[in-house]
């Protein structure tokens, strides 16, 4: 990657026009795989191809006559000076021009910069015009030449396809010019930003530091663990790339073999046979090595990234969608197996098949290579064009479909809500919609696809053409005398081996793709892992005996997914040892905050907590949360069964189970199921009444004795029969314990050691029942308007109006 501007900027957020220059230190720079570097690089291999043919076509004789007796068409050495002259034009020309772009498009107005621009794209075009005209004219008069003088004497095959390959890359290079003025005002839309804090440690979007980049060196790190199994694999991957390597060789002896003797042949196929059976057997290893490698590194990272999903704090998950997590398990781990195993070994496989393909070609037919050297570039720059265009659109529609599957994931799994509400047509609408987004994307790619087939078929058919008639042309040279010609077999190897090279060539350029889409993903994968929870889930003090106090000191909150919005705003109270404290206060107040809170579900603004005479923020959270349960109206049990349930976290006796449940009275109903403690809940314990569900969920926070119980009374009417034993269990649950309740039964708080009424955050009043009764405030406002609802039994209502009237009367 190159700097762009190398000094570091400094400067305020400020709109120019396109894009929001961003606030303090940056910097950018030029992606390496871009117009300028592409053009030079096509030239490089033109250069290298003409000069390597230049020197080895023809004997020294015949190479020292073509250069001293010049004639345009005979001999080839102005090509490969026309080669090098084009590395010269266009190594000057490209990187001022992109420098002077590049500034012009910071100063649009600097009408010196325009005019050298101007000046320089003409230039660029008016030099790569001259050569292709050179070229082609060459190439026609040499052609007219073969097929109409029949006094003119051949060249040597290389130099043959040394004029076919300058023609060819002549074409190419100005089509490439053509695109220069367009390539010049994307470099603003392809840099990439850099931003540093004042430590000048890179950071990203929000500010914080990019800790580890995400590169192959780190997804290799991720297979250290399978590095045996990869060696051997590797090992297997030498043995049969080296055997279809070789084997189009055996492929061209054995055509050859016909020709000369019946053993011949015979001997040649089994070698042949030999071969290809070593390369099976190897390639069946390598195979079965890879993807076991693969599935060891998806299963442990899966293991590892749920274990991190599951310790981050509650505050992540109220802004972390459920199903955004379970695709990163499922996919982006998949994704990633794929990319750092398997298709590593593609990756390898395909470079060596190449590479040895390649140095064959040249054994078998220098001239021949070079040929078809020169029409790859045509057909890889429209696949690598339409490989782009492919990425960026799978990327959309991948996300398209992320969106449907988050929707369909949230709508099923709250099925009853949407079923309750008469959603389904509306849910299907929106799907739909969700759904159509990403056909739309996928119509597209169908087009493009079909339209790719198209060019690079007809392309890729041309150029298989060329190859076959130029190779044909050396047959023909080879059975008519000529020294430079080749046998038929030598003409199946080539085939083959331009097969070989092009099916690895276009697998690549798919596997690209795959490497793409795995650094999506691993980005993903890595920013989750190298998340730090902000609230510590292990590590702090272990007591030997924790008591139930509770006490808030001028506790200000606020939930981190609405930041704009103070929850708890100073709330101090404390809680005695036995004491059973009742919260109490309209919705929304604050009181499920506090709960959370003495959870330590989320850490307070400001204040602190402690829970047993320490601050909460000394003791380990998995120990103290042992030690406090809770109980909320709607308990949500796990698709287990009942006995798993109860003994969630713990290893706990059937006998201690079933005394909890007894305790719960809970017992009873789970012995009238068939199969007793073992019948299955189902998914959030949907098979089990709300009464029932509230039971076991009793008999799970006894089966812990806890120091303090934290209670969340329901607010939903149970039947009488089943209000009478989930409040009789709750009673007893309570009994000797200390308990915090978020009470709405005035049975509830008339019984309280202390009422704390919890209104916009703040505490608005404190004490007993009959003290806040006493009172004209939120407390009676809140006991009368329960009275109207009817929300109290016969005996509250006789004794609250009673008390009610006392007080009127004083
Ligand atoms: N996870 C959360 N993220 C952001 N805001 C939240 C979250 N949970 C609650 N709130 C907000 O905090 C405020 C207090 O909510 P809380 O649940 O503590 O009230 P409450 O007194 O328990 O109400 P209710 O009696 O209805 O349960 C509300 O305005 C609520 O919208």
């Amino acid at each position: 990657m190159d700097k762009v501007n190398g000094a570091v900027n400094r400067s305020e957020d400020q709109d120019d026009g396109e894009e929001l220059i961003p606030k303090g230190p940056h910097r950018y720079t030029l992606p390496s795989l871009r117009y300028t570097n592409i053009c030079i690089g096509v030239v490089l291999v033109d250069a290298i191809v003409s000069v390597v043919l230049w020197l080895t076509g023809g004997n020294t004789d015949y190479f020292v006559d073509n250069i001293t007796n010049f004639h345009l068409k005979e001999s080839v050495f102005d090509l490969a000076i026309m080669a090098s002259l084009k590395i010269v034009s266009i190594v000057t020309i490209l990187p001022i021009l992109e420098n002077t772009s590049y500034r012009q498009l910071d100063e649009p107005y600097n009408r010196d910069l325009g005019r050298r621009n101007t000046l320089l794209h003409i230039l660029l075009k008016f030099f790569f015009l001259v050569f292709l005209a050179y070229s082609a004219t060459k190439g026609g008069l040499i052609l007219y030449a073969i097929i109409n003088d029949s006094n003119y004497e051949r060249m040597h095959a290389e130099y043959n396809a040394l004029v076919i390959s300058a023609v060819s890359f002549s074409i190419i290079q100005f089509l490439m010019t053509l695109f220069s003025g367009r390539s010049m005002r994307r470099l603003k839309v392809i840099r990439i930003l850099h931003r540093y804090n004042d430590a000048g440690e890179e950071i990203d979007k929000d500010g914080k530091p990019i800790k580890e980049a995400v590169n192959l060196k780190r997804l290799a790190k991720l297979a250290k663990p399978e590095a045996g199994i990869l060696v051997a694999g590797c090992f297997c991957l030498i043995v049969s790339s080296g055997s279809s390597i070789v084997a189009p060789l055996f492929f061209g002896a054995v055509v050859d073999a016909a020709q000369r003797s019946m053993s011949d042949l015979t001997r040649t196929a089994i070698i042949m046979l030999l071969i290809y059976i070593v390369g099976s057997i190897f390639s069946m290893f390598r195979n079965g090595l890879f993807t076991l490698a693969g599935q060891r590194l998806v299963a442990r990272l899966r293991t590892e990234l749920f274990s991190h999903i599951v310790q981050q704090e509650i505050a992540f998950f109220d802004t972390t969608r459920t199903g955004e997590l379970c695709n990163r398990l499922a996919s982006d781990t998949q994704v990633l197996q794929n990319a750092t195993t398997v298709n590593i070994s593609m990756l390898v496989r395909y470079i060596l098949q190449m590479i040895g393909s390649l140095a064959l070609m040249f054994y078998l037919n220098a001239a021949l290579t070079g040929v078809l050297l020169a029409v790859v570039p045509l057909v890889s720059i429209t696949a690598v064009q339409y490989g782009k265009f492919v990425k960026r659109m799978q990327q959309q529609f991948q996300d398209r479909l992320a969106d449907a599957g988050t929707m369909a994931e949230e709508s099923i799994s709250s099925i009853r809500t949407v079923r309750s509400f008469s959603g389904e047509n509306k849910v299907s609408k929106t799907y739909a919609e969700h759904v159509d987004k990403s056909y739309q994307i996928g119509r597209k790619l169908a087009i493009a696809g079909g339209l790719f087939e198209g060019i690079v078929g007809s392309m890729t058919a041309g150029a298989i053409t060329l190859v076959l008639w130029y190779g044909g042309k050396l047959v023909y040279d080879n059975t008519h005398g000529h020294h430079s010609g080749i046998t038929p077999g030598v003409l199946t190897s080539f085939l083959l081996y331009t097969l070989q090279v092009a099916m690895a060539f276009a697998l690549m350029s798919a596997l690209y793709g795959d490497f793409m889409k795995a650094v999506g993903a691993s980005v993903r994968i890595f920013d989750l892992l190298d998340r730090k929870a902000t609230v510590p889930n292990d590590g702090g003090e272990i007591m030997t005996r924790l008591s139930g106090r509770v006490e808030f000191k001028d506790i200000f909150f606020t939930y981190p997914s609405r930041p704009e919005t103070q929850v708890l705003k100073g709330i101090s109270f404390t809680v005695n040892p036995g004491e059973m404290v009742a919260l109490v206060g309209p919705s929304g107040g604050g009181k499920s905050t506090i709960v959370n809170l003495i959870e330590r579900f989320y850490d307070p603004d400001s204040g602190t907590i402690t829970l047993g005479d320490r601050p909460l923020t000394e003791l380990d959270p998995q120990w103290f949360r042992q030690k406090v349960s809770m109980v909320s109206q709607e308990p949500t049990l796990f698709a287990s069964s009942i006995k798993d349930n109860i003994a969630y976290g713990q290893d706990a006796s059937i006998e201690k189970i079933e005394a909890v449940s007894k305790e719960a009275n809970a017992h009873e109903f789970i012995s009238t199921f068939e199969e007793g403690y073992e019948t299955l809940v189902g998914e959030r314990g949907v098979r089990l009444s709300g009464g029932q569900k509230q039971r076991v969920a009793i008999a799970q926070a006894l089966k812990m004795d806890p120091a303090l119980l934290l209670l969340d009374e329901a607010t939903s009417a149970l039947d009488a029969e089943s209000e009478h034993l989930v409040q009789e269990a709750i009673d007893r649950a309570m009994k000797g314990r200390t308990v915090i309740v978020i009470a709405h039964r005035l049975s509830t708080v008339r019984n309280a050691s202390k009422v704390i009424v919890i209104d916009k955050g703040v505490i608005a009043e404190i004490g007993t029942h009959d003290e806040l009764l006493a009172n004209d405030g939120v407390y009676k406002k809140l006991v009368l308007r329960q009275l109207n609802a009817g929300a109290v039994n016969a005996a509250d209502l006789a004794a609250i109006r009673e008390q009610i009237t006392k007080d009127e009367e004083e």
